[in-house]
């Protein structure tokens, strides 16, 4: 058994850690922190966990990590990881970061994150954890850096598209929607039922974080430059994602019917565990993903405007975290990737 920490366990993305690793046949949970819930059993904090997982929380000290576990998991408000992951490295234990600081080079994470980066010597050792797209990376790495939610939705939807030159990188427009999970456990007006319930609402337009995110990992993985128009949008449920990508169509793919574009995709996918391509004309719902690590696709060519359509739905707290993160250690220790993640939808 190999022994992991969860640090953060105490917010949304660090409780689904503990349920998923809680049950994973390699993993063992060895140890789980939190700052202001420190001396207290996770049951208690969590009641549905009582006689599942009646850890005490501890403190964040990098050498009682160091000492009870092998990999650390840590899911943190963003910018503490910047201190936190360089302590834990030099102690020789894995990192998998679930926050933003090591995703994008210090510039662009000082630009829209208005926090301070990480040195970018650190930075530059953090593997990006879109396993789907960067499996042998991912696979030698002692330090990935989990991709956002957002971000994961939106590159798994356009990376097979724009990869093979078949819409403009330039002058995509994703629409992106989420469940209030998304936003953290704490408290926050903004998603306070009374605002959210019968309510829907676009927010941080044209300056959301995830923005240079989506656009550096599209430039890279698709091999060339992106820019893209990113909004945001609050959904009155508690978990979900779903994306609708826009773009136009170029060079011979302007001529290409859905289906053809559709086999580009299911080339790209056939053998992923956690990307269904819906058949043509069927369209993701969030509930058909819900509580699992998968993300399903729908497409279509719109052959009047010369544009292409696609809709990606995950689990933002599972694809779009604690399980894209516990599908990287899998990769990391070599383990069969789909290990602890074997989840049916719950529907409905
Ligand atoms: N929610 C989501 O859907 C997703 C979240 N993520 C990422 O995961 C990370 C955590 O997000 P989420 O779970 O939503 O956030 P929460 O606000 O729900 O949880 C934050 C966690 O960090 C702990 N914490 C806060 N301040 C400190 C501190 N100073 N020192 C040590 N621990 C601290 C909290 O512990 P306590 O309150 O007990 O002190 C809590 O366990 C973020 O970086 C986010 O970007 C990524 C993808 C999706
Ligand atoms: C619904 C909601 O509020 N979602 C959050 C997701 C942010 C997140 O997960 O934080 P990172 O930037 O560290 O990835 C948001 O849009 O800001």
């Amino acid at each position: 058994m190999t022994r992991v920490a969860v640090v953060g366990a105490t917010g949304y993305a660090g409780v689904e850690l503990v349920r998923l690793l809680v049950r994973h046949p390699e993993a063992e949970l060895a140890l789980v922190t939190s700052d202001s819930h420190a001396g207290i059993q996770l049951s208690r904090v969590y009641p549905h966990l009582t006689g599942i997982a009646d850890f005490e929380l501890q403190a964040f000290d990098p050498d009682r990590v160091a000492e009870e576990a092998n990999v650390a998991f840590l899911a943190l408000p963003a910018g503490l990881s910047s201190t936190m992951v360089p302590s834990l490295r030099e102690r020789g234990v894995r990192v998998i970061d679930l926050g933003g600081d090591f995703r994008i080079p210090g510039p662009l994470f000082r630009e829209w994150y208005k926090k301070d980066p990480p040195s970018e010597a650190v930075r530059e050792e953090a593997v990006y954890g879109l396993t789907e797209w960067n499996r042998e990376r991912v696979a030698g790495a002692s330090f990935v850096s989990n991709p956002g939610c957002y971000p994961t939705a939106a590159l798994l939807g356009l990376l097979p598209a724009v990869r093979n030159r078949g819409v403009e990188a330039d002058g995509l427009i994703i629409d992106a929607k989420s469940g209030v999970t998304g936003a953290g456990r704490g408290v926050n007006l903004g998603n306070h039922f009374a605002e959210v319930a019968e309510n829907f609402k676009a927010y941080k337009v044209a300056e959301h974080q995830h923005t240079p995110e989506i656009e550096y990992h599209l430039a890279a993985f698709g091999q060339g430059s992106a820019r893209v128009s990113f909004t945001a949008h609050l959904l009155p449920m508690g978990r979900g994602i779903l994306v609708t990508a826009y773009g136009t169509l170029t060079g011979e793919w302007r001529e290409w019917t859905t289906e053809r574009v559709w086999e580009v995709y299911q080339d790209a996918y056939r053998q992923e565990p956690f990307v269904r391509v819906r058949p043509a004309g069927q369209w993701p719902q969030t509930k058909e993903v819900r509580g699992t690590n998968l993300c399903d696709i729908g497409l279509t060519v719109e052959r009047r405007t010369g544009r292409m359509i696609v809709v990606s739905v995950i689990d933002n707290l599972v694809k779009g975290a604690a399980g894209q993160a516990v599908q990287n250690l899998n990769v990391m220790m070599g383990w069969p990737e789909t290990m602890g993640l074997d989840l049916v939808p719950m529907y409905p």
